[in-house]
């Protein structure tokens, strides 16, 4: 078996003990999951890195199973925590992608967010910042009143509390008034609408390395639209569906990728305060900003399989990760003048909309997107179902907001 010169030791000895060795990683993931990430082509491009994938079965002990190397998993639930729980206690030698208790930190959306407010993040390249929110955890009837103590600037996008996994912990809604709030279910996040112009960046985290991508988001909301609209409004998951942008139509001011300096700083400080090294950040620039951006949402390992050249990311991660633990258990000290075997590589890389666009297949505005667009006063000038989407064209009323330091408002 040949490795990544990267990851090759100067020791002929070390490479050859290393290069004998298989790498099992065991995975705990739901059905969806399995589907979307273990593709065909990664399990074939780790085999040939040594690197075996076993399934799991999440209700048997796993010191039954295996022996691992590796546990990448991502369930949800008491049990299974417990059974990870117990196993890592006892064996503290395998590598668990990632701790629970970093994970469960990413399950509520106020704690998600507040290590991106402490970090307070400003640079020459930009700056970082959460919405303002607020959390209700209950009596519906008082949210008018907090908004306003809060000073909440209106739209709000609602979003429950915690996300569990459930379809239900993604149902979010666009609140035009504070009135029509009162007959939600706590508990809540309250969060101000940031105009971005429609474009989201998905920042995805692999260890070390980090992949961008650009998905369609929701329009922004004009002063006209906000006046002469109340209630609240149900919105699809915009930034999973399959919908793409036409590059040529973007607002050159609205598709620019954030600046790398800015998101390899975010990425190494959130690696390192989250605990996690599998997550992916939402990131949206303010409308009409030149680089001040807002994180809206981190989730663990997200959907990997849809960024091209997953598959290479993701063996060299573990190779690193296997590699790093070979040389912690089985080097001799006084190394000097040789590359380490652990060492991070870095990586970065852009994943342009238009190599994201031939990944996510339909260049065409997808159900969800056209359902929301049939919601709002104006639909965009040109997305109709089999049509290239170009609702990003929209030039809207920018809005001042502050970049809040604290997400719970
Ligand atoms: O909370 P949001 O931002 O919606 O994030 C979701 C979740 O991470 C999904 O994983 P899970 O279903 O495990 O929660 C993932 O689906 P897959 O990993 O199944 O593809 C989605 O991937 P994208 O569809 O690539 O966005 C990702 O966007
Ligand atoms: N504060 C916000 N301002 C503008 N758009 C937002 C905001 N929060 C969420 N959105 C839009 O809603 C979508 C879903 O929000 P998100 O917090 O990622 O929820 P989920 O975790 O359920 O995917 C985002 O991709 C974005 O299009």
């Amino acid at each position: 078996m040949r490795l990544d010169e990267d990851y090759w030791s100067d020791d002929d000895d070390d490479n050859e003990r290393f290069s004998q060795q298989k790498i099992v990683v065991g995975y705990a993931l739901t059905s969806k999951k399995i589907k979307s990430f273990l593709q065909p082509k990664l399990e074939g491009f780790a085999r040939k890195k040594g690197i075996l994938f076993v399934e799991i079965d999440p209700h048997r002990p796993l010191s039954d199973q295996g022996p691992f190397d590796i546990v990448l998993h991502k369930l949800t639930g008491k049990e299974w925590r417990q059974i990870l729980e117990d196993y890592w206690e006892k064996h503290p030698e395998v590598t668990v992608l990632d701790p629970p208790d970093a994970i469960q930190h990413l399950l509520n959306r106020q704690s998600m967010l507040q290590d991106v407010a402490d970090l307070n993040l400003s640079t020459n390249h930009g700056e970082v910042c959460v919405p303002k929110q607020l959390v209700i955890t209950k009596d519906p009837l008082s949210i008018p009143d907090a908004v306003t103590d809060a000073g909440l600037a209106l739209p709000l996008v609602v979003k429950p509390l915690v996300v569990d996994g459930s379809a239900r912990s993604h149902e979010l809604s666009l609140a035009y008034d504070p009135f029509s709030l009162s007959k939600l279910e706590p508990p809540l996040v309250l969060q101000e609408f940031v105009n971005h112009g429609g474009v989201l960046f998905k920042v995805y985290i692999i260890g070390e390395a980090i992949r961008v991508v650009r998905r369609f988001s929701l329009p922004d909301v004009s002063k006209h639209e906000l006046l002469s609209n109340a209630g609240v409004f149900k919105f699809p998951r915009v930034s999973c569906a399959a919908a793409s942008a036409d590059e040529a139509d973007l607002d050159p001011a609205v598709a620019e990728l954030p600046p790398e300096p800015l998101l390899e700083r975010l990425a190494r400080e959130l690696r390192r305060r989250l605990g996690l090294r599998l997550f992916n950040i939402d990131i949206i620039r303010e409308h009409g900003t030149r680089n001040r951006f807002y994180v809206i949402d981190i989730n663990y390992f997200p959907g990997y399989g849809k960024v091209p050249g997953y598959e290479q990311v993701f063996t060299d991660f573990l190779l690193s990760l296997a590699q790093s633990k070979y040389k912690r258990g089985g080097r001799r000290s006084g190394s000097s003048g040789r590359r380490e075997w652990g060492e991070a590589r870095y990586e970065w890389a852009f994943v342009l909309t238009s190599q994201a666009e031939s990944f996510l297949g339909s260049s065409s505005c997808d159900a969800p997107v056209a359902f929301f667009w049939a919601r709002r006063a104006a639909p965009p000038p040109s997305c109709r179902r089999g049509q290239p989407c170009r609702g990003l064209q929209r030039r809207t009323t920018q809005r001042d907001h502050g970049c809040a330091s604290d997400p719970t408002g």
